[in-house]
């Protein structure tokens, strides 16, 4: 029992550590700006989406259809070409078909940023590691700025939230990416010299002035940011460890405590003389939001202020801190290399060549879908496992292929006694290309589909037992269906039900 429990004294409410906060940082801003800093944080920070380049052709025309169909008052986050706040919202942006189905993420507009400051890649799709990744909200930026093409590696060290990374991947449609579950300590001697792109989204104290109803602010002891501090710093060096030469690493926290902030950075400096270059991030923003040059104790090494400081105030956010920082040169990294399990031993076989063939002839004579196709644009293999057939990513098997992990890939379908049934996530996924075998239900019958209820009657144009790709009149994609006697079974996932 802790001693404040021991003692009786009640924890600080959000508000009092928000207090306790705002108290603490109020030396590190300028006269002029704190009145600024103070009116800002007086005012609700709204809430912000990004939309899935993935499934939604033209984001901008998207946002311009929910808008009208959902009465949202919108504006566009300014350095994210896929964001937009939400002001006002007549249908709120959790409760849209929309939203079920991955077309956009809700997400708070600072933690667009990061992402955005990676380069953008020419040439070969970027191999990336995203170090601390659950529940995966940047995860899916990464997909999407790299056209789920190369690989995304998303680890996180807690197992608990692995299912939710899982989940979020699964839903945005990635297919090349790999779940895995370790120490991001690790990476640095495991994989040194190996990925294009790093994002270290670190695990931080929060203090970031914004205490909402979902994330709302604790307080934080000093004890417990120097031990945070620590962490930051050994994730740091190994993200830059696992780093290629050349290659970018994107540093990111939601907080503005400058140990966590400006701190480590300056650690990384020290440590890495000469091969740690901090981009200058002053003219890809709207407007200026350097580092600090010093944290009232100490000075920072300058290079740190062409990092992005978010104060709230800065462009009406949460308070946030990124930096973009490239390696100029190798780097020692500790000797040891990764475990390895092989996908045999996690009871994973290649699909026979036949059974691809097999699989893409009735896809594409049912669904008008052009499996061998996608499977090549994609760069992705078929695996079975158990009765699931999964699409793994080629890039993770030449790299990664022992590396234990949660999921790789995203799974096409399941064979059933009664025949292959296509996967949701898949399909809503490459959706557009399932042009045939459709079922049409009207306003009422999708009210009823989306509540979870079958649809009563014998479906005319299918067989007993095959997959219909059940649509709404506006042609969304609905979930899939089953063609069993007297009606067609509903086979949205229970995840979706509401
Ligand atoms: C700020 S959250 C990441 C949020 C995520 N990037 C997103 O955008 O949805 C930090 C994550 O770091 C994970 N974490 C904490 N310590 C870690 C470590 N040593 N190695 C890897 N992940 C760690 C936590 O489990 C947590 O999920």
């Amino acid at each position: 029992m802790s001693a404040r429990k021991r003692r009786g004294s009640p924890r600080p409410s959000p508000v009092e550590a928000q207090n306790d906060a705002l108290q603490r940082f109020l030396p590190l801003v300028s006269a002029e700006e704190l009145p600024l800093l103070l009116a800002e944080l007086q005012r609700p920070v709204s809430q912000a989406l990004r939309a899935n380049p993935l499934k939604v052709a033209d984001p901008a025309q998207a946002l311009g259809a929910w808008a009208a169909a959902y009465g949202w008052e919108t504006s566009p986050v300014p350095y994210c070409p896929t964001g937009w706040w939400v002001h006002q919202a007549a249908r709120p942006i959790s409760q849209t078909l929309e939203h079920q189905l991955g077309h956009y993420y809700i997400q708070d507009a600072a933690s667009m940023l990061p992402v955005e400051l990676f380069t953008p890649h020419n040439g070969e799709p970027p191999l990336t590691l995203d170090l601390a990744a659950s529940p995966g909200g940047k995860t899916t930026h990464l997909i999407s700025r790299s056209g789920d093409q190369g690989l995304v590696l998303a680890n996180d060290s807690s197992q608990s939230r692995i299912h939710a990374l899982r989940l979020v991947l699964h839903t945005w449609g990635s297919v090349n990416h790999a779940v895995t579950c370790f120490a991001g300590e690790r990476f640095g001697a495991w994989f040194p010299e190996t990925f294009d792109r790093v994002l270290l989204d670190a695990p931080c104290s929060m203090q970031n002035l914004r205490s909402t109803e979902s994330h709302p602010m604790r307080a934080i002891s000093p004890r417990e940011r120097d031990s945070l501090s620590v962490r930051q710093r050994n994730l740091l060096i190994s993200a830059f460890q696992a780093l290629k030469t050349g290659g970018e690493v994107v540093y990111a926290t939601c907080t503005l405590s400058p140990e966590e902030d400006e701190g480590v950075l300056d650690e990384l400096l020290r440590r890495f003389p000469g091969a740690v270059e901090i981009v200058d991030l002053s003219r890809r923003l709207p407007a200026p939001a350097p580092g600090l040059s010093s944290d009232g104790q100490r000075d920072f090494d300058p290079a740190v202020q062409r990092a992005a400081r978010l104060w709230p105030h800065r462009f009406g956010t949460s308070g946030f801190f990124s930096a973009l920082i490239q390696k100029r040169a190798p780097v020692a990294a500790p000797e040891g290399g990764p475990p390895a399990r092989s996908l045999t031993r996690e009871g994973m076989a290649p699909l026979p060549a036949a059974r691809v063939r097999d699989l893409a002839l009735r896809q594409g004579e049912r669904y008008g879908f052009p499996l061998e196709t996608v499977l090549e644009n994609c760069n992705l293999e078929l695996w079975q496992k158990g009765p699931q057939v999964w699409a793994v990513p080629r890039a993770f098997l030449s790299r990664f292929g022992d590396l234990p992990h949660e999921s790789i890939g995203l799974p096409l379908g399941t064979d059933t006694p009664d025949g292959f049934q296509p996967g949701h996530d898949w399909v809503s996924r490459f959706f557009d290309q399932h042009r045939s075998g459709r079922e049409i239900l009207d306003a009422a019958q999708s009210a009823a589909w989306l509540r979870g209820e079958d649809l009563p009657g014998t479906p005319q144009h299918f067989a007993h037992g095959e997959a219909a790709v059940v649509v709404d009149e506006q042609g969304r994609f609905l979930g899939l269906g089953k063609a069993v006697t007297g009606r067609l079974r509903n086979m949205r996932p229970r995840r979706l039900a509401g």
